[in-house]
């Protein structure tokens, strides 16, 4: 970092590979800052001071989750309380989902990601909960065994996808739609290929799907064949049943990717 006169006089200063120019130079220097202790502490809450946050919030998603195994994305509710069908639904899933071999990954939260995980815990498998710093006081759920709270909604839902082979998406309200949607495009956009997003409950759902094939399809805003990304059902079973098929159609895509690939690496 340097400051000096730039071609037409004004103060210019370098800092790594951004440079500001007259009045924009600051009084003190980076090193100061962090330097002087007694100095203002807003820094704090300045956006390149965010960037670090947010890598860090990815290196440590990253480091917890890598090894995870397989694994499935359980979105719903916050709302639904323990004695609720719902609630009850929630549980069946994870507990089939842990008895099929897959981590159960949740928001950590109450309702229906609580209902998972405990499911998950209670068959004995892997019971993840990535939580969100939100605005009232709000814990991680007891059934969680792997936790981490992140600040930030992006770096959080890159872990939802990054580390599942599918996601199920129980009744919810806007929350759930964001991650439901937000699956639906990056699979919708090939940013992540043979990724089941399978809805549970027709009769919850059943109002939006008609929207999706009616006015969405209709006016052509979605291509016909993109309502088959969302499958939708009311059996549990049949949830697993989607979800590793679609794993089994990937590894065999996989594998037929690196045959042909060892094929033209081989000389004749
Ligand atoms: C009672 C209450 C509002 C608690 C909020 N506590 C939460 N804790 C963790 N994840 C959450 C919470 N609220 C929303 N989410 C996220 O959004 C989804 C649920 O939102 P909603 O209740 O459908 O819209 C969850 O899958 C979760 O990833």
């Amino acid at each position: 970092m340097s400051v000096r006169n730039g071609g037409d006089g004004r103060r210019e200063r370098r800092q790594g590979a951004a440079l500001v120019r007259g009045r924009l130079v600051p009084s003190t220097t980076y090193d100061q800052r962090l330097l002087d202790q007694r100095g203002p502490a807003d820094w704090l809450h300045q956006d390149p001071w965010r960037v670090l946050r947010i890598q860090a919030e990815f290196v440590e998603g990253f480091g917890m989750l890598a090894e995870l195994g397989p694994a499935v994305s359980v979105f719903g509710t916050a709302r639904s309380k323990p004695d609720s069908p719902e609630y009850e639904l929630g549980v069946r899933i994870g507990k089939a989902l842990a008895e099929a071999g897959y981590a159960v990954i949740t928001g950590g939260g109450p309702g229906a990601m609580e209902a998972a995980n405990r499911g998950a815990r209670e068959a004995g498998g892997t019971s993840v909960g990535l939580g969100i710093e939100l605005p009232f006081e709000q814990g991680i759920n007891p059934y969680v065994d792997m936790a981490l709270e992140f600040r930030y909604f992006f770096v959080r839902k890159t872990m939802f996808v990054k580390y599942a082979q599918g996601f199920v998406v129980l009744p919810g309200g806007f929350g759930t739609l964001d991650e439901l949607f937000e699956a639906l495009v990056l699979v919708q956009t090939r940013k992540v290929t043979s990724f089941p997003v399978v809805l549970v409950g027709t009769a919850f759902w059943g109002g939006l799907l008609d929207w999706i094939k009616t006015t969405l399809v209709e006016s052509g805003k979605i291509a016909p064949v993109d309502v088959d990304l969302i499958q939708v059902t009311d059996d549990v079973d049949e949830v697993v049943r989607l979800i590793s098929e679609s794993e089994r159609l990937r590894a065999t895509e996989r594998e037929s990717v690196a045959t042909a690939a060892e094929e033209t690496a081989t000389p004749e």
